[in-house]
C-alpha cells in the first residue's frame, strides 16, 4: 500500500543520525560526545527456534537495543514485523532516548522485537514465540533496567505474556512491561494514549497554520492502535476524517468516515480496503496520499513519506503518529511547500508518557482513574510543545520543530550524563 519505502534514500539509523547531527551542530557538541550519544549502550540479538503447528522448527531472530540510560531505565516498544533488523531498532531506540527527554519522563531509550509476521501465526504460536523471546532477553530486562511496551503488531495480550514469563523467574512484577491489560495492572488510558497525546499537540499546533481543530479534515495512514485512536479522538473533537489507509488499501469519504465503525471493522479482523459504507469509496495508494485535507497523520511504518511521494501530499500539516515516517528529503520538500510538521519525537510521545504513569502506578500497586491520567498527559504534552516551539522560534528562517525537539532532547541527555560523571 505504501510507496516503496525510503530504504534507498537513507537507512533508518542514517535518518535519525541526520537530525541528530543538525541538532548537535546547533549545540556545538564535540565529536567525541557525538560518538558516545550515537552509540547504543547494549545490543542484544537472539535466535528463537520455535516449533510451529506444522511440526517444523522456524528460527526467528529477536532484538533488544538499549540506546542510552542516562536519564533512567531503558524504555521502548516491542515490534513484531518480518522486515525488522538491527539498524531499524538502533534508530528506533535512539528516537526513544530523545523522546523521553523531550517530554521529561525519567527514562532512557530502547526498542526491540522479532522478525515474524503475526498474521501468519496462530495465537498459541504467537504466545510461544513471545515467551521464548522474553526468556532470551530476560537478563537485560527489569523494572529498574528496561521496560518494554507495545509497538507495531504487539498489544496488551503480548505484554501480558511477557509479564507472566518474566514473573516465572523473578516473581510477580507488573512494572516489567507497560501497555498491559487493565485486569493486570495496566493503566487506564494507555491504549489510546499515543493518539490522545497526538491530538493534544495537534490542538496546540493548529493556530500555526490558522487551522480550527474542530473544522479540520484529516487523512490517516495506518489504522491500528495509533491510527484508529487518532481517527476516533479527532472525530470526537469535531474534525472530519476523510481518508484512511492500511496495509490492505485505502478508502475515502468526502463527507467523513464513521471512525468508530471503521475501528470496529478492523478490530473484528477486517481490512480497511474491504470497509463498505454509504459514501465510502476505495482509492489507490496514490489517490490516498493526494487526498485534499488539512492534516495528514502517518500512523504506520517508517519512511512512508519520502522523496518519491511527498509531492503528492495536499495538506497543511503533518502530525507524525508513526516513528520516522518522513525522510529528510521529504521533510524539506514539504516544509518548502509550507506544510507544518509536528515531528514523531513529540507528536507520538503520549504513549510513553502514559507508560511512565503505568510504571509509577505499578511500583506503588496503586491506580489512577482515566480522567487523572488524561489530564496529566495533557499537561505534559502541552508543556513539551511550548518548550520546543519556543526553541524553534529562536531560529527565524529555520523554525523546524523537529530539529528544535532533537536539540532539547539531546541537551537534557547530555546534562544527565555529565551530572552522573559519564563524561
Ligand atoms: N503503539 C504505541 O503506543 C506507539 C506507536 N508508535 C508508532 O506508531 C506507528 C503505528 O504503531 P501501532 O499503531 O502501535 O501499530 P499497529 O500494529 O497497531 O498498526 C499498524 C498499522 O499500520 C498499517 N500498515 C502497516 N504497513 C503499512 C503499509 N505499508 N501501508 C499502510 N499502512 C500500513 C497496518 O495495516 C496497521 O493498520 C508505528 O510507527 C509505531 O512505532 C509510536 C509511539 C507509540
Ligand atoms: O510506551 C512505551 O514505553 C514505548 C512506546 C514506543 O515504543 C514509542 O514511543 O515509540
Amino acid at each position: 500500500m505504501l510507496q516503496p519505502t525510503a530504504k534507498a534514500e537513507l537507512s533508518s539509523f542514517e535518518l535519525v543520525r541526520h537530525y541528530f547531527d543538525l541538532a548537535a551542530d546547533r549545540l556545538a557538541l564535540p565529536d567525541d560526545l557525538r560518538e558516545v550519544l550515537l552509540t547504543a549502550y547494549r545490543e542484544v540479538q537472539v535466535a528463537i527456534p520455535v516449533r510451529l503447528s506444522d511440526g517444523r522448527i522456524t528460527t526467528f531472530h529477536g532484538y533488544r537495543v538499549q540506546h542510552n540510560g542516562a536519564r533512567g531505565p531503558f524504555k521502548g516498544g516491542i515490534r513484531f514485523h518480518p522486515q525488522v533488523d538491527l539498524d531499524e531498532f538502533r534508530a528506533l531506540a535512539a528516537l526513544m532516548t530523545w523522546k523521553t527527554a523531550i517530554v521529561g519522563v525519567p527514562f532512557g531509550g530502547a526498542k526491540g522485537g522479532v522478525d515474524c509476521d503475526p498474521s501468519l501465526l496462530q495465537p498459541h504460536e504467537l504466545e510461544k514465540l513471545t515467551r521464548a523471546f522474553t526468556q532470551r532477553i530476560d537478563k537485560v530486562l527489569g523494572p529498574t533496567r528496561d521496560i518494554p511496551a507495545p509497538d507495531v503488531n504487539t498489544n496488551a495480550q503480548v505484554m501480558a505474556w511477557m509479564m507472566d514469563e518474566y514473573g516465572k523467574g523473578h516473581g510477580y512484577t507488573p512494572g516489567i512491561v507497560t501497555g498491559k491489560p487493565i485486569a493486570l495492572e495496566g493503566s487506564f488510558g494507555r491504549e489510546a494514549a499515543t493518539a490522545r497525546g497526538l491530538v493534544y499537540l495537534f490542538r496546540e499546533a493548529a493556530p500555526a497554520v490558522n487551522l480550527v481543530p474542530q473544522e479540520a479534515t484529516v487523512a490517516i495512514q495506518g489504522y491500528g492502535n495509533v491510527g484508529s485512536w487518532a481517527g476516533r479522538l479527532l472525530s470526537r473533537l469535531g474534525a472530519r476524517v476523510v481518508a484512511v489507509a492500511d496495509e490492505s488499501g485505502a478508502v475515502r469519504a468526502e463527507r467523513g468516515l464513521d471512525t468508530d465503525a471503521l475501528a470496529a471493522h478492523v478490530r473484528d479482523g477486517g481490512r480497511v480496503a474491504d470497509y463498505v459504507a454509504d459514501g465510502v469509496e476505495p482509492v489507490s495508494g496514490e489517490e490516498f496520499l493526494a487526498t485534499d485535507c488539512d492534516v495528514f497523520v502517518p500512523a504506520a511504518l517508517g519512511g512512508a513519506i519520502h522523496a518519491g511521494n511527498a509531492d503528492l501530499l495536499r495538506c497543511r500539516m503533518v502530525v507524525e503518529g508513526a516513528n520516522a515516517p518522513t525522510t529528510p528529503q521529504a521533510d524539506e520538500l514539504l516544509r518548502e511547500k509550507g506544510v507544518f510538521i509536528v515531528p514523531d519525537v513529540m507528536a507520538n510521545a503520549g504513549g510513553v508518557v502514559v507508560s511512565y504513569f503505568e510504571w509509577v502506578q505499578n511500583l506503588q500497586h496503586f491506580r489512577w482513574d482515566e480522567r487523572e491520567v488524561n489530564d496529566k498527559l495533557g499537561t505534559i504534552m502541552r508543556r513539551a510543545y511550548r518548550e520546543v516551539a519556543a526553541r524553534a522560534a529562536k531560529r527565524p528562517g529555520d523554525g523546524s520543530l523537529r530539529v528544535a525537539a532533537f536539540e532539547l532532547g539531546i541537551e537534557r541527555v547530555v546534562e544527565a550524563a555529565r551530572l552522573r560523571g559519564n563524561f
